[in-house]
Protein backbone atom coordinates (compact mmCIF):
# COMPACT_ATOMS: atom_id res chain seq x y z
CA UNK A 1 0.00 0.00 0.00
CA UNK A 2 0.99 3.43 0.06
CA UNK A 3 4.26 4.34 1.22
CA UNK A 4 4.14 0.78 3.01
CA UNK A 5 7.37 0.71 3.48
CA UNK A 6 7.50 4.42 5.35
CA UNK A 7 5.49 2.91 8.04
CA UNK A 8 7.83 -0.44 9.09
CA UNK A 9 11.42 1.66 8.69
CA UNK A 10 9.89 4.72 10.83
CA UNK A 11 8.81 2.32 13.52
CA UNK A 12 12.51 0.81 13.83
CA UNK A 13 14.20 4.12 14.12
CA UNK A 14 11.62 5.09 16.51
CA UNK A 15 11.89 1.43 18.59
CA UNK A 16 15.68 2.67 19.09
CA UNK A 17 14.62 5.50 20.80
CA UNK A 18 12.64 3.64 23.64
CA UNK A 19 13.53 4.85 27.50
CA UNK A 20 15.08 7.93 25.95
CA UNK A 21 13.52 11.33 27.29
CA UNK A 22 15.63 13.38 24.84
CA UNK A 23 16.95 13.34 21.24
CA UNK A 24 20.44 13.98 20.26
CA UNK A 25 20.95 15.09 16.81
CA UNK A 26 21.91 11.78 15.70
CA UNK A 27 18.70 10.17 16.38
CA UNK A 28 17.05 12.85 14.48
CA UNK A 29 18.90 12.71 11.48
CA UNK A 30 19.00 8.90 11.55
CA UNK A 31 14.94 9.17 11.48
CA UNK A 32 15.25 12.04 8.99
CA UNK A 33 16.84 9.82 6.23
CA UNK A 34 14.69 7.02 6.74
CA UNK A 35 11.31 9.24 6.50
CA UNK A 36 13.84 10.72 3.06
CA UNK A 37 14.37 7.14 2.10
CA UNK A 38 10.90 5.61 2.16
CA UNK A 39 9.23 8.76 0.41
CA UNK A 40 11.54 9.06 -2.59
CA UNK A 41 11.59 5.22 -2.99
CA UNK A 42 7.66 5.59 -3.22
CA UNK A 43 7.66 7.95 -5.76
CA UNK A 44 6.72 11.27 -3.83
CA UNK A 45 8.56 14.09 -5.49
CA UNK A 46 12.24 14.93 -4.37
CA UNK A 47 11.48 18.68 -3.39
CA UNK A 48 8.54 17.66 -1.50
CA UNK A 49 10.57 15.09 0.44
CA UNK A 50 13.09 17.90 1.35
CA UNK A 51 10.66 20.32 2.29
CA UNK A 52 9.21 17.65 4.33
CA UNK A 53 11.89 16.13 6.13
CA UNK A 54 13.67 19.64 6.75
CA UNK A 55 10.48 20.47 8.58
CA UNK A 56 10.54 17.75 10.88
CA UNK A 57 14.54 18.05 11.29
CA UNK A 58 13.64 21.42 12.58
CA UNK A 59 10.96 20.63 14.86
CA UNK A 60 12.46 17.51 16.39
CA UNK A 61 15.29 19.33 17.37
CA UNK A 62 13.81 22.61 18.05
CA UNK A 63 10.47 21.79 20.06
CA UNK A 64 9.84 20.94 23.67
CA UNK A 65 7.97 17.84 24.04
CA UNK A 66 5.01 18.48 26.54
CA UNK A 67 5.92 16.99 30.30
CA UNK A 68 5.91 13.40 30.30
CA UNK A 69 6.23 12.32 26.73
CA UNK A 70 8.64 10.03 25.74
CA UNK A 71 11.20 11.34 22.72
CA UNK A 72 9.90 8.61 20.98
CA UNK A 73 6.07 9.69 21.20
CA UNK A 74 6.91 13.31 20.34
CA UNK A 75 8.92 12.46 17.15
CA UNK A 76 6.26 10.04 16.22
CA UNK A 77 3.31 13.47 16.72
CA UNK A 78 5.90 15.37 14.82
CA UNK A 79 5.70 13.22 12.09
CA UNK A 80 2.29 12.18 12.20
CA UNK A 81 1.57 16.01 11.80
CA UNK A 82 3.66 16.59 8.63
CA UNK A 83 2.37 13.96 7.24
CA UNK A 84 -1.06 14.73 7.70
CA UNK A 85 -0.10 18.59 6.45
CA UNK A 86 1.34 17.59 3.40
CA UNK A 87 -1.94 15.28 2.27
CA UNK A 88 -3.94 18.08 3.57
CA UNK A 89 -7.58 18.20 3.97
CA UNK A 90 -10.18 15.50 2.49
CA UNK A 91 -12.22 17.06 -0.38
CA UNK A 92 -15.16 18.88 0.37
CA UNK A 93 -18.24 16.12 -0.24
CA UNK A 94 -21.00 16.98 1.10
CA UNK A 95 -23.97 14.08 1.95
CA UNK A 96 -26.52 16.29 -0.15
CA UNK A 97 -27.93 16.39 -3.43
CA UNK A 98 -25.22 16.91 -6.73
CA UNK A 99 -23.90 15.99 -9.82
CA UNK A 100 -20.16 14.33 -9.75
CA UNK A 101 -17.81 14.36 -13.17
CA UNK A 102 -15.03 11.53 -12.84
CA UNK A 103 -12.30 12.16 -15.19
CA UNK A 104 -8.85 10.01 -15.52
CA UNK A 105 -7.22 8.09 -18.22
CA UNK A 106 -7.79 4.77 -19.45
CA UNK A 107 -7.70 1.98 -16.80
CA UNK A 108 -7.44 4.31 -13.48
CA UNK A 109 -10.61 2.74 -12.60
CA UNK A 110 -13.44 5.50 -13.13
CA UNK A 111 -15.99 3.34 -14.33
CA UNK A 112 -15.13 0.85 -11.05
CA UNK A 113 -15.24 4.19 -8.93
CA UNK A 114 -18.27 5.18 -10.25
CA UNK A 115 -20.20 2.46 -8.76
CA UNK A 116 -18.28 1.99 -5.74
CA UNK A 117 -19.02 5.77 -4.78
CA UNK A 118 -23.00 5.79 -5.72
CA UNK A 119 -22.81 2.37 -3.57
CA UNK A 120 -20.91 4.58 -0.64
CA UNK A 121 -23.94 7.08 -0.79
CA UNK A 122 -25.94 5.10 -0.71
CA UNK A 123 -25.00 3.56 2.84
CA UNK A 124 -25.81 7.23 3.45
CA UNK A 125 -29.17 7.13 2.60
CA UNK A 126 -29.00 8.81 -0.65
CA UNK A 127 -29.98 7.89 -4.26
CA UNK A 128 -27.60 7.63 -6.53
CA UNK A 129 -26.84 7.07 -10.18
CA UNK A 130 -24.11 6.47 -12.49
CA UNK A 131 -24.49 7.40 -15.94
CA UNK A 132 -21.88 5.65 -18.48
CA UNK A 133 -21.12 8.03 -21.21
CA UNK A 134 -18.04 6.12 -22.05
CA UNK A 135 -18.47 4.89 -25.92
CA UNK A 136 -14.79 4.67 -26.27
CA UNK A 137 -14.11 1.44 -24.85
CA UNK A 138 -16.11 -1.58 -25.91
CA UNK A 139 -17.46 -3.62 -22.71
CA UNK A 140 -17.74 -0.02 -20.43
CA UNK A 141 -21.22 0.08 -20.81
CA UNK A 142 -21.83 -4.05 -19.44
CA UNK A 143 -19.19 -3.53 -17.25
CA UNK A 144 -20.48 -0.24 -14.93
CA UNK A 145 -24.36 -1.70 -15.49
CA UNK A 146 -23.09 -5.16 -13.92
CA UNK A 147 -21.20 -3.57 -11.00
CA UNK A 148 -24.42 -0.59 -10.36
CA UNK A 149 -26.38 -3.72 -10.47
CA UNK A 150 -24.31 -5.44 -7.74
CA UNK A 151 -24.30 -1.99 -6.19
CA UNK A 152 -27.97 -2.23 -6.30
CA UNK A 153 -28.16 1.63 -7.47
CA UNK A 154 -29.51 3.04 -10.62
CA UNK A 155 -27.67 3.02 -14.15
CA UNK A 156 -28.56 4.73 -16.96
CA UNK A 157 -26.53 4.18 -20.65
CA UNK A 158 -27.18 3.85 -24.10
CA UNK A 159 -24.74 1.13 -26.12
CA UNK A 160 -26.60 1.81 -29.36
CA UNK A 161 -25.57 5.87 -28.88
CA UNK A 162 -21.86 6.50 -30.27
CA UNK A 163 -22.44 10.59 -28.67
CA UNK A 164 -21.29 10.91 -25.13
CA UNK A 165 -22.35 14.21 -24.56
CA UNK A 166 -25.91 12.94 -25.68
CA UNK A 167 -25.72 10.09 -23.42
CA UNK A 168 -24.80 12.17 -20.83
CA UNK A 169 -27.20 14.58 -21.12
CA UNK A 170 -30.16 12.07 -21.25
CA UNK A 171 -28.94 10.23 -18.83
CA UNK A 172 -29.40 13.41 -16.42
CA UNK A 173 -33.12 13.56 -17.82
CA UNK A 174 -33.45 10.15 -17.09
CA UNK A 175 -32.53 9.68 -13.97
CA UNK A 176 -33.77 12.80 -12.62
CA UNK A 177 -35.73 11.20 -9.27
CA UNK A 178 -31.89 10.32 -8.19
CA UNK A 179 -30.28 12.73 -5.49
CA UNK A 180 -26.67 11.67 -7.14
CA UNK A 181 -25.49 12.10 -10.53
CA UNK A 182 -22.29 10.33 -11.26
CA UNK A 183 -20.93 10.65 -14.44
CA UNK A 184 -18.49 8.47 -15.87
CA UNK A 185 -16.69 9.63 -18.85
CA UNK A 186 -13.92 7.95 -21.33
CA UNK A 187 -10.71 7.39 -21.08
CA UNK A 188 -7.83 7.05 -22.95
CA UNK A 189 -4.08 6.37 -22.64
CA UNK A 190 -2.71 9.26 -22.96
CA UNK A 191 -3.99 13.09 -22.82
CA UNK A 192 -5.33 13.56 -25.94
CA UNK A 193 -6.90 16.49 -27.23
CA UNK A 194 -9.71 14.97 -28.42
CA UNK A 195 -10.14 13.42 -24.95
CA UNK A 196 -10.27 16.99 -23.58
CA UNK A 197 -12.47 18.60 -25.37
CA UNK A 198 -14.87 15.47 -25.19
CA UNK A 199 -14.76 15.62 -21.07
CA UNK A 200 -15.51 19.68 -21.76
CA UNK A 201 -18.70 19.23 -23.75
CA UNK A 202 -19.57 16.44 -21.26
CA UNK A 203 -19.06 18.92 -18.03
CA UNK A 204 -20.76 21.68 -19.80
CA UNK A 205 -23.94 19.53 -20.43
CA UNK A 206 -23.80 17.94 -17.17
CA UNK A 207 -23.09 21.03 -15.25
CA UNK A 208 -21.13 19.10 -12.39
CA UNK A 209 -20.78 20.41 -8.87
CA UNK A 210 -17.72 18.41 -8.39
CA UNK A 211 -15.01 17.42 -11.01
CA UNK A 212 -12.77 14.47 -9.38
CA UNK A 213 -9.72 12.84 -11.06
CA UNK A 214 -9.24 9.13 -10.86
CA UNK A 215 -5.73 8.30 -10.31
CA UNK A 216 -4.53 4.52 -10.28
CA UNK A 217 -1.81 4.37 -7.13
CA UNK A 218 0.96 3.19 -9.37
CA UNK A 219 1.08 6.18 -11.17
CA UNK A 220 4.47 8.01 -11.11
CA UNK A 221 5.67 11.68 -11.30
CA UNK A 222 3.40 11.61 -14.63
CA UNK A 223 0.50 12.00 -12.15
CA UNK A 224 1.70 15.59 -12.03
CA UNK A 225 1.18 16.64 -15.56
CA UNK A 226 -2.54 14.95 -15.91
CA UNK A 227 -3.45 16.89 -13.06
CA UNK A 228 -2.66 19.95 -14.14
CA UNK A 229 -3.99 19.46 -17.67
CA UNK A 230 -7.86 18.02 -16.19
CA UNK A 231 -7.30 21.19 -13.88
CA UNK A 232 -7.05 23.29 -16.96
CA UNK A 233 -9.78 22.18 -18.97
CA UNK A 234 -12.25 21.16 -16.42
CA UNK A 235 -11.38 21.83 -12.84
CA UNK A 236 -10.41 19.31 -10.45
CA UNK A 237 -12.25 19.56 -7.15
CA UNK A 238 -10.16 16.25 -6.21
CA UNK A 239 -8.17 13.37 -6.37
CA UNK A 240 -9.58 9.24 -6.27
CA UNK A 241 -6.50 7.43 -5.75
CA UNK A 242 -7.36 3.82 -6.81
CA UNK A 243 -5.45 0.25 -6.58
CA UNK A 244 -4.33 1.24 -2.93
CA UNK A 245 -4.75 -2.70 -1.67
CA UNK A 246 -2.17 -3.49 -4.39
CA UNK A 247 1.26 -2.82 -4.30
CA UNK A 248 1.83 0.40 -6.06
CA UNK A 249 3.98 3.18 -3.79
CA UNK A 250 1.18 6.10 -4.47
CA UNK A 251 3.67 8.74 -4.04
CA UNK A 252 2.77 9.74 -7.52
CA UNK A 253 -0.44 10.35 -6.62
CA UNK A 254 0.53 12.33 -3.10
CA UNK A 255 2.74 14.45 -5.43
CA UNK A 256 0.06 15.02 -8.08
CA UNK A 257 -2.28 16.31 -5.17
CA UNK A 258 0.37 18.82 -3.41
CA UNK A 259 1.26 20.20 -6.52
CA UNK A 260 -1.68 20.77 -7.92
CA UNK A 261 -3.66 22.26 -4.50
CA UNK A 262 -6.15 19.49 -4.80
CA UNK A 263 -7.07 17.02 -2.10
CA UNK A 264 -8.25 13.52 -1.93
CA UNK A 265 -11.77 12.56 -1.76
CA UNK A 266 -12.27 8.53 -2.05
CA UNK A 267 -9.91 5.86 -1.87
CA UNK A 268 -10.49 2.17 -4.19
CA UNK A 269 -8.92 -0.80 -2.15
CA UNK A 270 -10.22 -3.31 -4.19
CA UNK A 271 -11.99 -4.62 -7.41
CA UNK A 272 -15.48 -4.73 -5.71
CA UNK A 273 -18.11 -2.73 -5.54
CA UNK A 274 -17.63 -1.65 -1.21
CA UNK A 275 -13.86 -1.54 -1.54
CA UNK A 276 -14.27 2.57 -1.58
CA UNK A 277 -13.37 4.63 1.69
CA UNK A 278 -14.03 8.25 2.10
CA UNK A 279 -10.48 9.29 2.68
CA UNK A 280 -9.51 10.98 6.12
CA UNK A 281 -6.47 12.13 6.68
CA UNK A 282 -6.19 11.51 10.53
CA UNK A 283 -7.11 7.79 9.92
CA UNK A 284 -5.10 7.88 7.16
CA UNK A 285 -1.34 8.49 8.42
CA UNK A 286 -2.33 7.10 11.90
CA UNK A 287 -2.93 3.57 10.10
CA UNK A 288 0.29 4.24 7.72
CA UNK A 289 2.24 4.94 10.92
CA UNK A 290 0.55 1.85 12.34
CA UNK A 291 -1.41 3.55 14.96
CA UNK A 292 -4.94 1.92 13.43
CA UNK A 293 -7.77 3.57 12.67
CA UNK A 294 -10.74 3.31 14.27
CA UNK A 295 -13.20 5.41 12.80
CA UNK A 296 -12.57 3.46 10.00
CA UNK A 297 -12.50 0.28 11.93
CA UNK A 298 -15.88 0.69 13.67
CA UNK A 299 -17.59 1.68 10.45
CA UNK A 300 -16.53 -1.47 8.61
CA UNK A 301 -17.75 -3.70 11.46
CA UNK A 302 -20.96 -1.79 11.53
CA UNK A 303 -21.70 -2.34 8.35
CA UNK A 304 -20.41 -5.74 8.04
CA UNK A 305 -22.98 -7.04 11.52
CA UNK A 306 -26.38 -5.23 9.51
CA UNK A 307 -25.65 -6.85 5.91
CA UNK A 308 -25.18 -10.40 7.89
CA UNK A 309 -28.03 -9.23 10.14
CA UNK A 310 -30.30 -8.37 6.92
CA UNK A 311 -29.58 -11.66 4.93
CA UNK A 312 -31.17 -13.72 8.08
CA UNK A 313 -33.79 -11.98 10.43
CA UNK A 314 -33.34 -14.66 13.20
CA UNK A 315 -30.25 -13.46 13.99
CA UNK A 316 -29.38 -10.33 16.04
CA UNK A 317 -25.81 -9.29 17.21
CA UNK A 318 -27.45 -7.80 20.24
CA UNK A 319 -28.82 -10.92 21.61
CA UNK A 320 -25.00 -12.05 22.10
CA UNK A 321 -24.36 -9.21 24.98
CA UNK A 322 -27.45 -10.92 26.86
CA UNK A 323 -27.64 -14.86 26.05
CA UNK A 324 -25.61 -17.58 25.22
CA UNK A 325 -23.08 -17.30 22.32
CA UNK A 326 -23.20 -20.50 20.59
CA UNK A 327 -21.59 -21.97 17.37
CA UNK A 328 -24.23 -20.19 15.03
CA UNK A 329 -23.27 -16.75 16.89
CA UNK A 330 -19.83 -17.23 15.78
CA UNK A 331 -20.43 -18.47 12.57
CA UNK A 332 -22.54 -15.27 11.71
CA UNK A 333 -19.48 -13.19 13.30
CA UNK A 334 -16.96 -14.82 10.63
CA UNK A 335 -19.34 -13.84 8.17
CA UNK A 336 -19.53 -10.40 9.12
CA UNK A 337 -15.72 -10.75 9.74
CA UNK A 338 -15.32 -11.80 6.01
CA UNK A 339 -17.62 -8.98 5.11
CA UNK A 340 -15.22 -6.36 6.60
CA UNK A 341 -12.73 -7.22 3.96
CA UNK A 342 -9.09 -9.03 4.03
CA UNK A 343 -7.84 -9.43 7.35
CA UNK A 344 -4.49 -7.30 6.90
CA UNK A 345 -6.57 -4.35 6.17
CA UNK A 346 -8.53 -5.07 9.38
CA UNK A 347 -5.47 -5.10 10.96
CA UNK A 348 -4.19 -2.17 10.06
CA UNK A 349 -6.92 -0.33 11.36
CA UNK A 350 -6.79 -2.16 14.90
CA UNK A 351 -4.49 0.59 17.12
CA UNK A 352 -1.51 -0.88 18.40
CA UNK A 353 -1.93 -4.28 16.61
CA UNK A 354 -1.80 -2.96 12.80
CA UNK A 355 1.78 -1.99 11.02
CA UNK A 356 4.45 -3.10 13.86
CA UNK A 357 2.18 -6.39 14.70
CA UNK A 358 1.94 -7.23 11.23
CA UNK A 359 5.58 -6.90 10.73
CA UNK A 360 6.04 -9.85 13.24
CA UNK A 361 4.00 -12.17 11.49
CA UNK A 362 5.45 -14.74 9.49
CA UNK A 363 4.50 -13.95 5.59
CA UNK A 364 1.71 -16.52 4.81
CA UNK A 365 -0.15 -15.81 8.34
CA UNK A 366 -2.99 -14.09 7.09
CA UNK A 367 -3.42 -16.87 4.32
CA UNK A 368 -3.17 -19.54 6.97
CA UNK A 369 -6.26 -17.37 9.22
CA UNK A 370 -8.14 -16.88 6.64
CA UNK A 371 -7.84 -20.75 5.01
CA UNK A 372 -8.71 -22.02 8.92
CA UNK A 373 -11.91 -19.75 9.52
CA UNK A 374 -12.97 -21.95 5.74
CA UNK A 375 -12.50 -24.81 7.06
CA UNK A 376 -14.52 -23.52 10.44
CA UNK A 377 -16.89 -22.68 8.35
CA UNK A 378 -17.52 -25.89 6.39
CA UNK A 379 -17.47 -27.68 9.66
CA UNK A 380 -20.03 -25.60 10.93
CA UNK A 381 -21.98 -26.28 7.71
CA UNK A 382 -22.21 -30.27 8.23
CA UNK A 383 -23.03 -29.76 12.20
CA UNK A 384 -26.90 -30.14 13.04
CA UNK A 385 -28.83 -27.18 14.19
CA UNK A 386 -28.84 -28.67 18.02
CA UNK A 387 -24.75 -29.33 17.97
CA UNK A 388 -24.80 -25.49 16.43
CA UNK A 389 -26.89 -24.14 19.52
CA UNK A 390 -25.28 -26.41 22.11
CA UNK A 391 -21.23 -27.12 21.40
CA UNK A 392 -20.99 -28.23 24.66
CA UNK A 393 -23.22 -31.62 23.95
CA UNK A 394 -20.41 -32.55 21.05
CA UNK A 395 -18.58 -35.42 22.32
CA UNK A 396 -15.34 -37.37 20.59
CA UNK A 397 -17.70 -39.80 18.75
CA UNK A 398 -19.99 -36.62 16.99
CA UNK A 399 -16.02 -34.64 16.44
CA UNK A 400 -15.78 -38.20 14.38
CA UNK A 401 -19.11 -37.50 12.43
CA UNK A 402 -18.74 -34.08 11.90
CA UNK A 403 -14.85 -34.72 10.84
CA UNK A 404 -16.21 -37.34 8.28
CA UNK A 405 -19.16 -35.33 7.59
CA UNK A 406 -17.28 -31.84 6.39
CA UNK A 407 -14.31 -34.20 4.68
CA UNK A 408 -12.25 -32.27 7.34
CA UNK A 409 -9.79 -33.70 10.56
CA UNK A 410 -10.92 -34.27 13.71
CA UNK A 411 -7.73 -32.17 15.16
CA UNK A 412 -9.75 -29.10 13.36
CA UNK A 413 -12.98 -29.75 14.28
CA UNK A 414 -11.33 -29.80 17.56
CA UNK A 415 -9.34 -26.20 17.46
CA UNK A 416 -13.04 -25.23 16.34
CA UNK A 417 -14.66 -26.01 19.53
CA UNK A 418 -11.65 -24.71 21.66
CA UNK A 419 -11.88 -21.91 19.55
CA UNK A 420 -15.57 -20.97 20.26
CA UNK A 421 -15.15 -21.79 23.94
CA UNK A 422 -12.47 -18.96 24.28
CA UNK A 423 -14.99 -16.65 22.21
CA UNK A 424 -17.48 -17.48 24.93
CA UNK A 425 -15.64 -16.63 27.94
CA UNK A 426 -14.37 -13.61 26.73
CA UNK A 427 -18.23 -12.40 25.47
CA UNK A 428 -18.89 -13.38 29.54
CA UNK A 429 -16.37 -11.26 30.82
CA UNK A 430 -18.47 -7.84 28.37
CA UNK A 431 -21.72 -9.61 29.91
CA UNK A 432 -20.79 -8.99 33.10
CA UNK A 433 -19.73 -4.86 32.32
CA UNK A 434 -22.62 -2.08 33.18
CA UNK A 435 -21.82 0.84 30.13
CA UNK A 436 -19.26 2.87 32.37
CA UNK A 437 -17.21 0.02 32.45
CA UNK A 438 -17.08 -0.58 28.90
CA UNK A 439 -16.28 2.94 28.34
CA UNK A 440 -13.58 2.81 30.83
CA UNK A 441 -12.21 -0.37 28.56
CA UNK A 442 -12.90 1.70 24.96
CA UNK A 443 -10.47 4.36 26.72
CA UNK A 444 -8.10 2.08 27.91
CA UNK A 445 -7.50 0.76 24.35
CA UNK A 446 -7.57 4.09 22.83
CA UNK A 447 -4.47 4.99 24.90
CA UNK A 448 -2.44 2.18 24.19
CA UNK A 449 -3.38 2.81 20.72
CA UNK A 450 0.35 4.23 20.43
CA UNK A 451 1.66 0.65 18.67
CA UNK A 452 3.92 -0.37 21.14
CA UNK A 453 5.37 2.65 23.10
CA UNK A 454 3.58 4.71 25.48
CA UNK A 455 0.02 5.85 24.07
CA UNK A 456 -0.59 9.10 22.20
CA UNK A 457 -4.00 9.62 24.07
CA UNK A 458 -5.48 12.56 22.46
CA UNK A 459 -4.02 12.73 19.13
CA UNK A 460 -5.36 12.26 15.80
CA UNK A 461 -8.16 9.72 15.19
CA UNK A 462 -7.70 8.58 19.00
CA UNK A 463 -8.72 11.91 20.58
CA UNK A 464 -12.14 12.05 18.14
N1 LIG B 1 -7.27 -4.08 -7.08
C1 LIG B 1 -8.00 -3.05 -7.48
N2 LIG B 1 -8.39 -2.99 -8.77
C2 LIG B 1 -9.13 -1.94 -9.16
C3 LIG B 1 -9.47 -0.88 -8.27
N3 LIG B 1 -10.18 0.02 -8.99
C4 LIG B 1 -10.28 -0.46 -10.24
N4 LIG B 1 -9.65 -1.64 -10.36
C5 LIG B 1 -9.48 -2.49 -11.55
O1 LIG B 1 -8.78 -1.76 -12.54
C6 LIG B 1 -9.23 -2.11 -13.84
C7 LIG B 1 -9.63 -0.85 -14.61
O2 LIG B 1 -10.74 -0.27 -13.94
P1 LIG B 1 -11.90 0.48 -14.73
O3 LIG B 1 -12.88 0.95 -13.72
O4 LIG B 1 -12.38 -0.35 -15.85
O5 LIG B 1 -11.08 1.71 -15.31
P2 LIG B 1 -11.57 2.90 -16.22
O6 LIG B 1 -10.81 4.09 -15.79
O7 LIG B 1 -13.04 3.01 -16.25
O8 LIG B 1 -11.08 2.43 -17.65
P3 LIG B 1 -11.47 3.04 -19.10
O9 LIG B 1 -12.96 2.91 -19.25
O10 LIG B 1 -10.73 2.17 -20.06
O11 LIG B 1 -11.01 4.42 -19.13
C8 LIG B 1 -10.38 -3.08 -13.65
O12 LIG B 1 -9.90 -4.38 -13.83
C9 LIG B 1 -10.80 -2.88 -12.20
O13 LIG B 1 -11.32 -4.04 -11.61
C10 LIG B 1 -9.00 -0.95 -6.90
O14 LIG B 1 -9.21 -0.08 -6.06
N5 LIG B 1 -8.27 -2.05 -6.58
Amino acid sequence: MVLDNLGSSLRSSLDKLQGKSRLDEDDVEEIVREIQRSLLSADVDVSLVMDLSSSIEERALNEQPPGGTSARDHVLKIVYEELVGLIGESTDIPLEPQTILLAGLQGSGKTTTAAKMAWWFSTKGLRPAVIQTDTFRPGAYDQAKQMCERAEVEFYGDPDEEDPVKIAREGMEATESADIHIVDTAGRHALEDALIAEIEEIERAVDPDRSLLVLDAAIGQGAKDQARQFDDSIGIDGVVITKLDGTAKGGGALTAVNETDSSIGFLGTGETVQDIERFEPNGFISRLLGMGDLKQLSERVERAMQETQDEDDDWDPEDIMKGSFTLKDMQKQMEAMNRMGPLDQVLDMIPGLGGGFKDQLPDDAMDVTQDRMRAFDVIMDSMTENELENPRTVGASRVRRIARGSGKDEETVQQLLEQHKMMEQTIKQFQGMGDGDMQRMMKKLQNQGGGGGGGLGGMGPFGD
